[in-house]
């Protein structure tokens, strides 16, 4: 990264207020837990992607007041003065615990747990919040729509059209992670290392004489990666044929034969199929095919049914604002406290809604992977001192409805939380962006094709150990729930 900027003040007021409050009311050091979950997958998908891990780390490692924010919070008039010099010296000192970015998640696990005093704990709530939320959400749905285009590589174009700088750079970030090859940003790049690249606008096309000098001169400026946009005038009777001369005369001269043209309006399955019989009959069957135009996972799944002749894809404003569910939905809800004197007291907060009923408790995440098959069989949240024994078989049970059981064997327990602060101290080495990009990958391969279908996929499995089953059982009967 460039420069750091501090986001200490990018809180909720409440946070403030709360804070405030727990140090009037001697509970500032009190002890505890919240879990970062969500609660429904974007675009009824069977999963969903966890990024923006880096970000909170960054955070995290710099937060703190200056005094301009102290002069700023005393002008509200509502802080004591004490709790204005405790932020003085505000640092966060507790523990974190998180899923690394590119693991595909599932509603209702943790994904981040805090362990801190109250007022850090509750403090850091909106600025992790917005980051799982945003840079998830475009993750998942870059992975939708690079798994549409069937290995074509997708790039990212949406910076022009996306929800202000932060959208576009970390959302560019997010949708590498998540599969797409490179984005048209080159500010994410320069940050990220998300590669960046691009064709050429329809203004260069314009602002020539005619198309085919146009294209003629972008061959003779870029060889190697001339990208030809066919589309501002006629595609099939002037682009394409203009693009054919412009690489007969500049490139294949110079023993080039890789380039390609842009597709960026009409019907892009006619158009690509007449544009490539045009460019093999050239002899530059090498010639790749972009296509790109509000596309989403639906059209490019759509556009590959009906047999159209693309290569790759540029998306732009459906992928960088998850046009069709713009929402993540990631939460940060109390989960216990600990007493003073080390124990543990679980919270939990009912709801109307089953599904809103929260799961109590310190906890881990295990996913059982197959060593059979090799595919993910099932997550499994218990408490934070069971550990789950992979050498025996396991039975887990639905937590809705707890007839519904089944056996596992012969399968391998992961722990999906790892340790990122301890004691206020970074204890994760972040990878690469390249390395989380494999990770994510990989990590989708362990999912069965009935989880990764877009339409009513297999609901995959979140059970809960016995153990904080009877735990969240005995909180619903004292609160009467049961
Ligand atoms: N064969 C196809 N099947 C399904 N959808 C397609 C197909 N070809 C193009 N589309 C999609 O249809 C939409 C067409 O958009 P639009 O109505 O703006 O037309 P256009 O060709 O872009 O027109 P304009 O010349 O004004 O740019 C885009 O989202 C595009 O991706
Ligand atoms: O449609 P999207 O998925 O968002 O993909 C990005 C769009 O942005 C560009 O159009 P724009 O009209 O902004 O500029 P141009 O003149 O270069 O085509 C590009 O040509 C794509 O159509
Ligand atoms: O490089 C491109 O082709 C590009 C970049 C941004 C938006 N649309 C297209």
């Amino acid at each position: 990264m460039k420069s750091h900027m501090n986001y200490t003040m990018l809180c909720d007021f409440y946070e403030l207020t709360m804070g405030n409050g727990y140090f009037q009311s001697g509970m500032a050091d009190q002890i505890c837990y919240f879990d970062v979950f969500f609660r429904n997958v974007p675009d009824g998908g069977g999963f969903a992607i966890a990024a923006g891990l880096e970000q909170i780390i960054d955070y995290i490692e710099n937060l703190c007041f200056d005094e301009e924010d102290i002069a700023y919070l005393r002008k509200k008039g509502v802080f004591c003065e004490e709790f204005l010099e405790y932020l003085r010296n505000f640092r966060f000192t507790g523990d974190i615990w998180a899923v690394p970015e590119g693991t595909p998640i599932f509603p209702r696990e943790p994904i981040l747990t805090v362990r801190a005093p109250a007022i850090e704990a509750q403090f850091i709530e909106t600025y992790l919040l917005l980051n799982l939320n945003h840079q998830s959400l475009i993750a998942t749905k870059s992975n939708r729509i690079v798994r549409s285009a069937q290995g074509r590589p997708v790039s990212e174009f949406g910076s022009r059209r996306a929800q202000g700088t932060d959208g576009a750079l970390l959302g560019a970030r997010a949708s590498y992670i998540a599969g797409c090859a490179g984005t048209a940003c080159t500010l994410a790049d320069e940050l990220y290392g998300s590669p960046a690249g691009g064709t050429m606008a329809h203004s260069w096309v314009q602002m020539f004489p005619d198309e085919y000098t146009a294209f003629k001169t972008y061959c003779e400026l870029y060889p190697h990666s001339a990208t030809l946009l066919v589309d501002t005038y006629n595609v099939l009777k002037s682009g394409v044929p203009n693009a054919i001369r412009a690489f007969k005369e500049v490139l294949l001269p110079k023993g080039i034969t890789n380039c390609a043209i842009r597709l960026d309006s009409g019907d892009l399955t006619y158009l690509s199929c007449k544009a490539r019989q045009m460019l093999d009959e050239a002899g530059l069957t090498e010639c790749k095919i972009v296509a790109s135009n509000s596309l989403d996972e639906y059209i490019i799944r759509d556009l590959l049914l009906q047999g159209a002749k693309i290569d790759s894809f540029g998306v732009g404003e459906r992928l960088i604002t998850s046009k069709s569910e713009p929402v993540f939905g990631g939460v940060y809800k109390l989960a216990a406290v600990e007493d003073g004197e080390g124990h543990i007291i679980p919270k939990i907060k009912i709801s109307e809604n089953p599904a809103k009923i929260t799961n109590p408790h310190f906890k881990k995440v295990y996913r059982l992977v197959s060593r059979y098959s090799g595919k993910a069989l099932a997550d499994l949240i218990t408490l934070y001192d069971e550990t789950v024994d992979d050498s025996r078989p396991l039975e887990l049970f639905d937590p809705d409805a707890t007839w519904k059981r089944k056996t596992f064997t012969d399968f391998e327990a992961k722990e999906l939380l790892v340790p990122i602060f301890r004691n206020g101290k970074l204890v994760y080495q972040s990878p690469t962006i390249t390395e989380m990009r494999a990770y994510c990958a990989a990590q989708i391969d362990l999912l069965w094709d009935e989880v990764k279908r877009f339409e009513n996929p297999h609901n995959y499995y979140v059970d809960l150990s016995q153990k904080l089953w009877d735990i969240k059982q005995a909180l619903l009967k004292e609160q009467g729930r049961e």
